[in-house]
């Protein structure tokens, strides 16, 4: 999916949501368990119920590859229902890789071909030649990560490296990379006062946001330091949507959840 797709998407629905389908078997409701394939009939009904609300689902691959091959084919078929049923959504695998270039490629190929994701995210930590052969791929997008929302972040990514956070240098040096229109970057809904200096750094890049709700970040002090002129934000969460509720009415308690960041999203568009 192009950029300009993402955001005429954003501007119809008015939402720049991004659901997390961080799918846990303990936390899922049990009657689902009875099931063939019970992390797919999860997603589907959380898909069935938020499509209208969201613009992108984020289904992190740890959750998945913990399940064995039941897992990966439950991956697999949860983005082929979002491409078949609702092929104006954005797909992002979270799934944080990055190797030598040779590597690289196929985890490429492993998720912009044979998944058919929109998007990656990708680790910065080994460079130039380990993230270009995802770049190369049109009309997908390689999501590095930049400034991450755990504490963790404050060990290197903020450390300074000649004179300069380690977070800026990767914005920086990612913008030379061939191909580097391609590129979105991770900003941890947790590091609001962060978003005015990156923004100095990339402008008009989109950034996937984690954090809101469960690790406690806050909607609108991201979107005052971090909205551009094309939204250029996709806001994820998981469990704080997804896990709701267990009760037989999951997927309509997920919607509740997901509407009222939504309305909040319609408020601060309306306000720009
Ligand atoms: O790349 C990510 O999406 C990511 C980066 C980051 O800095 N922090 C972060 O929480 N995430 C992911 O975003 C999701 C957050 O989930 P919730 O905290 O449940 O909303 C998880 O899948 C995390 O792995």
């Amino acid at each position: 999916m192009t950029t300009q797709e993402l955001v005429s998407q954003i501007k119809k629905k008015k939402s720049f949501l991004c659901i997390g389908l961080d799918v846990d078997l303990e936390k899922i409701p049990q009657h689902l368990l009875e099931k063939e394939d019970p992390i797919f009939e999860f997603n589907k009904a959380i898909i069935d119920a938020t499509n209208h609300l969201a613009v992108a689902y984020k289904p992190n691959t740890a959750f998945y590859e913990a399940y064995g091959i039941k897992g990966w084919q439950a991956l697999q078929k949860t983005v082929d229902y979002l491409n078949k049923n609702y092929p104006e959504i954005y797909t992002i695998a979270d799934a944080k890789r990055g190797d030598i270039g040779n590597t690289s490629t196929r985890y490429a190929k492993a998720f912009f071909e044979d998944l058919n994701f929109d998007s990656i995210t990708v680790a910065p930590y080994m460079g130039k030649d380990s993230v270009e052969p995802f770049l190369a791929f049109s009309e997908k997008h390689t999501i590095l990560l930049a400034l991450t929302s755990n504490e963790g972040a404050f060990d290197f990514q903020t450390k300074k490296v000649n004179e300069q956070e380690l977070y800026k240098t990767v914005l920086e040096t990612s913008k030379t990379w061939k191909n580097s229109e391609n590129l979105m970057y991770v900003v941890g809904a947790t590091k609001a006062e962060f978003f005015t200096e990156i923004r100095k750094i990339v402008p008009k890049s989109f950034l996937l946001v984690p954090g809101v709700g469960a690790q406690g970040g806050n909607l609108q002090e991201v979107c005052k330091y971090g909205l551009n002129e094309n939204i250029g934000l996709l806001i994820n969460s998981a469990r704080g949507i997804i896990y709701a509720s267990a009760e037989e009415n999951f997927a309509e308690t997920a919607a509740e959840k997901a509407v009222e960041l939504q309305q909040q999203m319609e408020t601060i568009i309306a306000e720009m």
